[in-house]
């Protein structure tokens, strides 16, 4: 004997079979067809529903509520996916389809609570509300419904391969940032990929909740080296710098590096100290190429001095032996003529060696001359040298300030402003496809154009204007004494000198364009709050077109 359909599936089969008929699915219609479907005796006459309700009001036409449900079904609503609309639509067919006129005004309510459902409203909610005690009917059981579940679960299927493949890819993308997890994540992979059961499935989360713990563990050791190795290096350059104490050179160096590892890390930071160390050991090896050079000359004027000195010694002590040997020659003469001889030689060898210790005696006075200089120069380079290692200021490149300098600079102009109440302001320069130039001409061009550009801003502005290297391509200009509008016109004279002086590469005139960020100083306003403003400005010109000024609020 076969099981008696479920309502559910009669009144599915209901509506299919008026589609499939062409019949308007009139409430009289619905009802003929569900008794045909489920053997159902004709009830007893029954107040007509063609046209009217019990109730006396009009019943819409059910092709359109259906319309409605199969549009709505597809059309999206935040919070309800079309599985969740699917059980809704079956959970109301299942209670009320044996009362037309109640499971049209369910399915209503049910379309319309799609529509008003609040954004990540529980999809259980959304449900028509069913009264207190009603026992529900199951949605599906295997013998009844197979039929009509497998639209369902072939979603729910989906669904979970889709999900697979998505957590299959989530582990393939971590395995460039954890290469020592690589085989353990490929097996975990293969897993996944594999788990087409709850069995695997379960195992498969198990292995899952490990692997996630053992990242956590992992990701705090990698911060934890991170920190031991800064503590590390911290320890070494104090240990360093205690041993250099002599050596400015290396002393210079040191301290760049502690400034970079006592304030904390972030990687703008340390491009910046990077960039600042770069230059820094630039310009040291080149003034430790001067010292170097002076302190060999040094050298070799010492040599040549104590050669001297031997040489003189030599022959003073040649001629103290020969006036020994004259003395014994005079103590055993005994007649003048050979006294007068003896006399001439001895006045010979005095003249030669007179006339010796007087050449040495000049060649170590200008030696000496000499190795006075480049004592001084060494002294001289050696102080430079202790400067440049403690502060360096400018860029090595452009010769504009560096961000150090600007920092100083900034710094100086702003408090000079606040005592002579005078404004100043502030302009962040970003050179328009700096990338483009340096691709297309290489960067060799690209250097020579930065160097360009600061030239003219040079050439461009007043003496009591600063311009400093902010960034790779950013440069910032400090204008004392100046209000919003005299700053912008300057940046606006400064793109016309730039129309007029070209960027000459290979004989080709190339027009450096910049947008610049302009901001005057508000009262007590700090150096990097200003800057931050000028930047936001300059975000705007560039978003705005490029090649253009842009006043900061
Ligand atoms: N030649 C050279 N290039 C540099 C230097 N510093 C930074 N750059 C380059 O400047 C380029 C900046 O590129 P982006 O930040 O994309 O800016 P852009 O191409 O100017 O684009 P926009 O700012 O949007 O106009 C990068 O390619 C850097 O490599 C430098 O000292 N010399």
């Amino acid at each position: 004997m076969s099981n008696p359909k479920a309502p559910s599936e009669i009144a599915r089969e209901t509506l299919t079979a008026l589609a499939f008929r062409k019949l308007a699915p009139t409430p009289e219609n619905y009802a003929q067809m569900y008794r045909e479907i489920s053997g159902e005796p004709a009830p007893a006459p029954s107040p007509d529903i063609g046209a009217t309700t019990s109730k006396g009001k009009l019943v819409p036409a059910w092709s359109e509520l259906i319309r409605d449900l199969l549009r709505q079904l597809e059309t999206p609503h935040k919070g309800i996916t079309i599985t969740r609309k699917k059980d809704g639509v079956e959970t109301v067919l299942t209670r009320f389809s044996k009362d037309p006129e109640v499971l049209f005004g369910k399915l209503q309510s049910l379309l319309r609570s799609w529509s008003t459902a609040p954004a990540g409203a529980s999809p259980d909610e959304l449900v028509p509300s069913v009264k207190p005690g009603t026992t529900l009917p199951p949605t599906s059981s295997p013998a009844t419904s197979a039929p009509s579940v497998p639209p369902v679960q072939a979603e729910h299927q989906e669904l979970i391969s889709q999900l697979r493949e998505l957590l299959a890819q989530t582990l393939e993308s971590m395995r460039s940032s954890q290469p020592e997890l690589e085989s353990e994540i490929q097996t975990l992979i293969a897993q996944v990929r594999a788990s087409d059961n709850k069995d695997r499935l379960n195992d498969l989360a198990k292995q899952l909740r490990q692997f996630w713990l053992k990242l956590e563990l992992r990701g705090g050791d990698k911060a934890k080296i991170q920190e031991g190795l800064v503590r590390l290096l911290r320890l070494l350059v104090e240990n360093v710098s205690e041993m250099v104490e002599d050596d400015k050179w290396l002393r210079g160096q040191i301290t760049a590096l502690q400034e970079i590892i006592t304030n904390p890390l972030d990687k703008r930071s340390i491009a910046d100290a990077e960039r600042n160390l770069r230059d820094v050991i630039i310009k040291q090896g080149t003034l430790k190429q001067s010292l170097t050079d002076a302190k060999a000359t040094l050298k070799s004027l010492m040599t040549t001095f104590i050669d001297r000195l031997g040489d003189l010694t030599a022959s003073t002590g040649e001629y103290h032996n020969k006036i020994e040997g004259y003395s014994q020659k005079i103590g055993k003469a005994d007649n003048l003529t050979e006294l007068s001889h003896i006399l001439k030689d001895v006045m010979h060898d005095t003249r030669v060696i007179q006339a010796s210790a007087m050449r040495s005696h000049e060649e170590l006075l200008s030696s000496k001359k000499q190795a006075d200089e480049a004592e001084t120069r060494i002294r001289e380079l050696e102080n430079e040298l202790e400067q440049i290692s403690e502060l360096v200021r400018e860029d090595q490149l452009t010769g504009a300030l560096n961000r150090r300098g600007l920092d100083e600079t900034l710094d100086r102009e702003l408090k000079r402003s606040d005592r002579s109440k005078t404004p100043v302001s502030v302009a962040l320069l970003d050179i328009d496809n700096f990338k483009q130039l340096n691709d297309s001409l290489g960067h060799l061009a690209g250097d020579r154009a930065l160097i360009h550009l600061t030239k003219v801003i040079k050439e461009t502005l007043r003496p009591a204007d600063t311009v400093g290297r902010y960034g790779g391509e950013e440069f910032l200009i400090v204008l004392p004494d100046t209000g919003l509008k005299a700053a912008v016109e300057a940046m606006q004279r400064l793109q016309r000198d730039l129309t007029k002086k070209f960027f000459l590469h290979n004989n080709e005139r190339i027009l450096v364009t910049f947008s610049a960020g302009v901001a005057l100083r508000g009262e007590d306003e700090e150096a990097e709050d200003l800057i931050g403003r000028a930047d936001k400005a300059m975000y705007q010109a560039k978003q705005a077109g490029k090649n253009r000024v842009m006043t900061a609020g």
